[in-house]
C-alpha cells in the first residue's frame, strides 16, 4: 500500500532501492553504450526507438520488466490502475556542466499530456559524480540526493516545480519515464510498429546478428557552444573510448580522412598502449559497445587460460601510430573537453587498471552471446507484443 500522504503536500513518493544494483548497472551499459547528444545542453541520451534505430533493438529488452514495474507503482500511488501508458522512456546522462533550473514537466503546450514522471537514479552521487542535486520548490522531500537504485516519481504539473543543482563532475545517469492518461501518446505502439515493419516484412531479419548501426555523425558531435561543427568538439563515441585508455586503428584507406567520410561506419580495430589487437568491429559503436560490456561485465566473465596466440596482439608499427594518431586529431579537436566531460576527476578510475586482452577477447565473445539472447527473446515477445499493442514481459513457459 502507498504510504498515507499529507493532504497539504503536493503528491510525490520517493523510494528507496526500487531498483536492483545489477539492474542499475545493465541499464549503464546501455546509456553509455547508444547514447547520443541530447536535448539540453551536456546530457547525453537514448531513447528506445533511437536503439531500434541503431540496428539494436535486443537493447530494449532489459528495460521491459522495468518499465513495467514502473507503470504498476505509479498507477498505485496515484489510484489510477491501467489507465497510463508510457509516453517516454528515456536513460539520460547529465555530464559536468548539465542542469535544470526550476520546471514542472508539462510546462510547453506540446507536453500537457504528460500527467506523471518516474525518474530511477542509476549510479550514486559522491561516488559517481558531484552536484545534480534534484530540489522541489516547496512542500515536502525538498532535497533528493541521488543514489543507485532510488526512484522519484511526482504528477507533472506544477504541483511539483523542481530544479536539478548543475553537475560538477563525472556523470549522473538516470532512467527517465513520463506517463500519460492519453493513449494517443502511448510510446509503446509506435515501437511496436517500427519493429513489426523491420522484423515481419522480412524473414532473414530474424536469424540475422545484429551489430550496431550508428545514426549520422552529428548526433554524436559534442562542441562547448553546441555549434555542430566539425572543426571543434568531440566525437562523443570516440571520447568515451578514449577517456578508457582506447583509441582506434582503422585499415580504411587515409583518404578517406581528407574525404570527410565518414570514417566511423567503416571496420575498425581497437589499441591501447601501443598494442593493437587484430579483431576487427564492424564500426565505431560496436567497439563501444563490446568496451561498455567489459566494463560491465569483467569481474563475472572466467579468467583465460592463457594470454592470447601470437599475433592477436600485436606491437603498433610506425605507420600504424600515425594512423592512429591522426584519426585521433581528425576526431577529437577538443582533448580537454572529452576529459571533462567523460572522465570523473574525484578517484582515479581503478576499473581499467588490470585491464588485459585476452580477458577482453573473452568479453567480445560474451557481448555476442548476449547479444543473441536477447536478439531471441526479442524475436519471440515480438508477436505478443503486437497481438496486444503493448510492450510486456511475455512468458514463454507454453510451447
Ligand atoms: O534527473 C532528474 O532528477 C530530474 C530531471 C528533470 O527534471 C527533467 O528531465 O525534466
Ligand atoms: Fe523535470
Amino acid at each position: 500500500m502507498p504510504e498515507p500522504r499529507n493532504s497539504n503536500s503536493p503528491p510525490r513518493l520517493f523510494v528507496q532501492n526500487f531498483l536492483r544494483l545489477d539492474q542499475c548497472k545493465e541499464l549503464e551499459f546501455i546509456l553509455k553504450s547508444s547514447s547520443t547528444v541530447g536535448y539540453r545542453p551536456h546530457v547525453f541520451s537514448t531513447t528506445l526507438s533511437h536503439l531500434i534505430a541503431t540496428n539494436c533493438p535486443q537493447l530494449i529488452l532489459p528495460l521491459v520488466p522495468i518499465r513495467e514495474m514502473l507503470k504498476e507503482k505509479v498507477e498505485e500511488f496515484f489510484g489510477c490502475d491501467f489507465e497510463l501508458c508510457i509516453e517516454f522512456t528515456g536513460l539520460i546522462s547529465w555530464a559536468k556542466g548539465a542542469s535544470i533550473g526550476w520546471h514542472s514537466d508539462d510546462n510547453r503546450e506540446y507536453l500537457k499530456h504528460r500527467d506523471f514522471t518516474a525518474v530511477c537514479y542509476l549510479n550514486s552521487h559522491g561516488e559517481s559524480f558531484r552536484g545534480g542535486l534534484f530540489h522541489f520548490k516547496d512542500g515536502e522531500l525538498q532535497t533528493v540526493v541521488p543514489s543507485a537504485g532510488d526512484l522519484l516519481i511526482y504528477t507533472a504539473d506544477s504541483n511539483n516545480i523542481h530544479s536539478v543543482e548543475e553537475v560538477t563532475d563525472g556523470e549522473r545517469l538516470t532512467l527517465t519515464l513520463w506517463f500519460s492518461r492519453n493513449s494517443t501518446h502511448d510510446e509503446d505502439m509506435k515501437l511496436i510498429s517500427r519493429l513489426s515493419q523491420i522484423y515481419l516484412n522480412e524473414e532473414s531479419c530474424r536469424s540475422f546478428f545484429p551489430f550496431p548501426a550508428p545514426a549520422s555523425s552529428n548526433m554524436y558531435l559534442f562542441s562547448r557552444e553546441q555549434s555542430f561543427h566539425e572543426e571543434f568538439g568531440i566525437n562523443i563515441c570516440f571520447a568515451r573510448l578514449l577517456v578508457l585508455g582506447f583509441s582506434i586503428y582503422s585499415s580504411s584507406d587515409e583518404n578517406l580522412l581528407e574525404e570527410r567520410c565518414d570514417i566511423l561506419l567503416k571496420p575498425l580495430k581497437l589499441t591501447r598502449s601501443d598494442k593493437l589487437l587484430s579483431y576487427e568491429f564492424s564500426n565505431i559503436l560496436h567497439a563501444l559497445q563490446v568496451v561498455q560490456y567489459y566494463l560491465w561485465k569483467s569481474g563475472d566473465l572466467p579468467r583465460p587460460e592463457s594470454t592470447l596466440s601470437w599475433g592477436k596482439v600485436t606491437e603498433l608499427s610506425h605507420p600504424q601510430k600515425e594512423k592512429v594518431d591522426k584519426l585521433k586529431l581528425a576526431l577529437i579537436k577538443d582533448h580537454k573537453l572529452a576529459w571533462e566531460t567523460f572522465g570523473f576527476r574525484c578517484h582515479e578510475s581503478t576499473e581499467l587498471q588490470d585491464f588485459n586482452w585476452a580477458c577482453f577477447s573473452v568479453a567480445i565473445t560474451a557481448w555476442e552471446d548476449y547479444t543473441s539472447e536477447k536478439h531471441k527473446d526479442l524475436i519471440r515477445s515480438l508477436p505478443h507484443w503486437i497481438n496486444y499493442q503493448s510492450i510486456f514481459c511475455a512468458s514463454f513457459d507454453t510451447v
